[in-house]
């Protein structure tokens, strides 16, 4: 896929660290022009840096522009597009929503489990002012260069808390707004070109990630089989930005608008692996996967790696539960 996004320009949100980055990586070294986004440019304490992002881009022979942006404030994320427009003759060809706050409040709440009505609120208004309104704002201003260009593709990154309880109820209800939002708006979308679609990573090596993993002393199998989940299966920060890759340049890409898919979904597909030559599970899609993860391994053994779970009977099968 090396330089398959030249004259591309892509905006990537809160890609100072995790995947964002990892997606930014990809997509620059596919050769697109790829505007980074942060509330700092400069190593802020959070373990995070655009300009440390901006040199590895160039290292890899890419070319990416760091944009302070808060993306809680709307007149940052207004002067983002507003500069791109300006900069890029009113192209935008990729934008990836992937700006997220609250990771640690996630982190928090498995560490000392509390009931959502004992936990602060301001995880809660961040998450949703991140993670969904900006996600919103980002789109609508990506849509208007993109409709009038009858091209472009926008991707939420998600998550399966779109679907089930996991980690607190900020993150789910965060997860499947934005779902939605992809799968509403490609409606609106389609008669104008424009492909929206939800991606969902597996558990991935963010910095945050392995911050927290690290020092996870497993005493029963459960927490055993959870560090493997977690960790040892785990996708590096650059597997979802292969898919986007491969999204981007899918001449069959209105197929997909509005849906969500797994990066294991995009690997099956577009025959791709992870920067390390591995194929990481898919524990939401493929059924092999998903039955040695609770523990059925020997029947897991006999079933052949395409099988995969159709989404209906997930979105069935977790909302009987
Ligand atoms: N890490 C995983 O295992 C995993 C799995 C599935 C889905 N996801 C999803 O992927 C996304 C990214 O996750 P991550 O693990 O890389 O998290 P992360 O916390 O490392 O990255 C989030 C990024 O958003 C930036 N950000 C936060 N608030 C911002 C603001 N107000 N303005 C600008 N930038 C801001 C952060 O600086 C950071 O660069 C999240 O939506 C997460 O739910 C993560």
């Amino acid at each position: 896929m090396k330089q398959c996004l030249v004259g591309k320009v892509a905006i990537v949100t809160g890609a100072s660290r995790g995947i964002g980055k990892g997606i930014a990586l990809q997509l620059a070294e596919a050769g697109a022009t790829v505007y980074i986004t942060g509330r700092t440019l400069l190593p802020d304490g959070r373990g995070t840096s655009l300009t440390e992002c901006v040199e590895e881009i160039k290292k890899r022979g890419g070319h990416a522009i760091p944009v302070q942006c808060d993306h809680e404030k709307d007149d940052e994320v207004k002067g983002l597009f507003d500069r791109v427009a300006r900069e890029q003759n009113g192209r935008l060809d990729i934008l990836v929503n992937n700006a997220y706050s609250s990771a640690k409040a996630c982190i928090d709440h498995i560490e000392e489990p509390k009931g959502f009505w004992d936990a602060p609120l301001e995880p809660w208004n961040q998450t949703i002012s991140v993670g969904v309104r900006n996600s919103y704002i980002c789109a609508v201003y990506a849509a208007r260069l993109m409709v009038p260009a009858r091209a472009g593709l926008i991707v939420n990154i998600s998550s399966e808390g779109g679907l089930t309880y996991g980690l607190n109820p900020a993150y789910c209800v965060c997860k499947a707004a934005m779902d939605r939002i992809a799968s509403d708006c490609a409606q609106e979308l389609r008669e104008h070109n424009v492909a929206f679609v939800s991606l969902w990573p597996g558990a991935t090596r963010t910095e945050i990630f392995m911050e927290w993993t690290e020092n996870l002393q497993p005493k029963t199998p459960v927490e055993t089989a959870f560090k493997n989940r977690f960790v040892l299966n785990s996708e590096s920060a650059e597997y979802s930005g292969r898919g986007v890759v491969h999204l981007a340049t899918d001449p069959d890409i209105m197929v997909k608008s509005g849906r969500i898919l797994t990066s294991g979904d995009l690997a099956d597909e577009y025959g791709f692996k992870d920067i390390d030559g591995r194929s990481p599970p898919d524990y939401v899609r493929r059924l092999r996967d998903r039955l040695s993860m609770t523990g059925y391994t020997r029947l897991a053994a006999w079933v052949p790696a395409f099988v995969k779970i159709p989404g209906w009977m997930l979105s069935a099968y977790y909302h009987i539960i």
